[in-house]
């Protein structure tokens, strides 16, 4: 297996902020796996960066201006007048105005914009941001928990230099902020797989390929409940094998939201830490240059058993490694079996009845030969 240089963002502040009592996305999650990092010595096998905290400017090459100076500058206190009560930036539930949101923010998209830099440099093979892949984000407001959208910046920044990037999203929710970005141009293929069918954001359907110059680039595979391991490799492995094939991306970005794994407080599938790590390892098989990005994943001892997982994956190293977890400040997460494991539940997996998921490869196969 040859070992890739690997590159890994990290600000030790991330984790210090907080959306809130009762709010599911916790960004102390990205603590809990850079300790577990640290604790497994992997550290000293990448090169560990703090990325610059993403400007006000570098954010408006995708958002407007008025959002983000209205990002900028709200606080718990003034959000219920900068937002009209609510009804404009920041909408609902899920997006509460934070103490620190515009600084969480910065961190997010400065590490993805500059694990992007580090990929455009030939510094690294592989850059790993685990505080991005807010997919959600749209140009002028946020959404589903996405204020900034750090994924969109990344690859206006990979675009500099690169023809082309394949964007890969096994987040269980749909990256509608991503695909609607890219809408329109055949340089950014965008394909998420998600569950779909009253669950959030309600997008994704396989009747939405693109529009214009970008038509049949962006790829939807919509997905029911319980998802297992086998069902996701039979239609991640043809579906990623074909798009590089055909699309021949220069760069890929992968977002690793880990609310596809089995148990997740808001997924739905039925997914193990070795079957989602998969589509890792076979991303990193193509030795393609590619950026390993978060995004959900609110059963949080899971999100870092995973995201460390994959850590090792892009190291190389996951056969190595001890699946006995080695000591660390929040070893009692980890509890009963203290094991780096993600296993599976007892879920039927609907998408195997009435042979949905074969029409579902089928169409998403057929989109993609259709560029050729
Ligand atoms: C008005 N309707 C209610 C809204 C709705 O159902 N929103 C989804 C949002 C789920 C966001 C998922 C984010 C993500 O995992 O995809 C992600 C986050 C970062 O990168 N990716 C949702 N909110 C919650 C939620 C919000 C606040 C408190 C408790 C909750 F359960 C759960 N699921 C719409
Ligand atoms: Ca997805
Ligand atoms: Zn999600």
């Amino acid at each position: 297996m040859p070992r890739r240089r690997v590159s890994y963002y990290y600000d030790p502040d991330v984790g210090a902020y907080s959306y809130g009592l009762g709010h599911p996305m916790k960004p102390l999650r990205m603590r809990i796996t850079h300790e577990l990092l640290t604790a497994y010595d992997m550290l000293e096998k990448m090169d560990v960066l703090r990325a610059e905290r993403a400007t006000p400017e570098a954010m408006t090459s995708f958002h407007t201006d008025e959002y983000i100076h209205f990002l900028a500058r709200v606080t718990p206190d003034t959000a219920e007048e900068l937002t009209y009560n609510g009804t404009r930036f920041l909408v609902g539930d899920d997006n509460p105005a934070f103490e620190g949101v515009f600084e969480f923010c910065s961190i997010s998209a400065g590490g993805t914009i500059a694990a992007a830099k580090r990929i455009t440099s030939g510094a690294a093979d592989i850059s790993i941001n685990w505080a991005g892949g807010l997919h959600h984000a749209k140009k002028r407001e946020a959404s589903g928990f996405c204020y900034i959208n750090d994924i969109v910046l990344g690859i206006l920044e990979l675009l500099r230099t690169y023809p082309r990037v394949l964007y890969i999203d096994i987040d269980c929710h749909h990256g509608d902020g991503v695909e609607e970005a890219f809408y329109t141009t055949d340089r950014v293929m965008t394909c998420s797989f998600h569950k779909f069918g009253e669950y959030f954001p309600g997008t994704g359907t396989q009747e939405d390929r693109g529009k214009g110059k970008g038509t049949g680039y962006a790829i939807n595979v919509p997905l029911k409940d319980g998802l297992n391991d086998d069902s996701l490799r039979s239609i991640y492995e043809p579906v990623i094998a074909r798009a590089v094939d055909v699309f021949q991306p220069s760069v890929i970005v992968l977002q690793c939201g880990a609310d596809s794994l089995a148990g997740d407080k808001l997924g739905c599938f039925n997914v193990t830490m070795q079957g989602h790590a998969h589509c890792v390892r076979f991303v990193r098989d193509m030795n393609i240059p590619f950026i390993l990005l978060g995004g959900g994943g609110y059963t949080v001892k899971n999100t870092s058993r995973t995201w460390v997982y994959e850590t090792a994956c892009a190291l190389g190293i996951e056969n190595d490694i001890d699946l006995n977890l080695p000591w660390n400040e929040f070893f009692d997460w980890f509890g009963p079996r203290y094991r780096l494991e993600v296993a599976e539940n007892n879920m039927e997996d609907t998408n195997l009845k009435d042979g949905s998921l074969d029409r579902v490869r089928e169409a998403a196969l057929q989109q993609i030969s259709e560029l050729q």
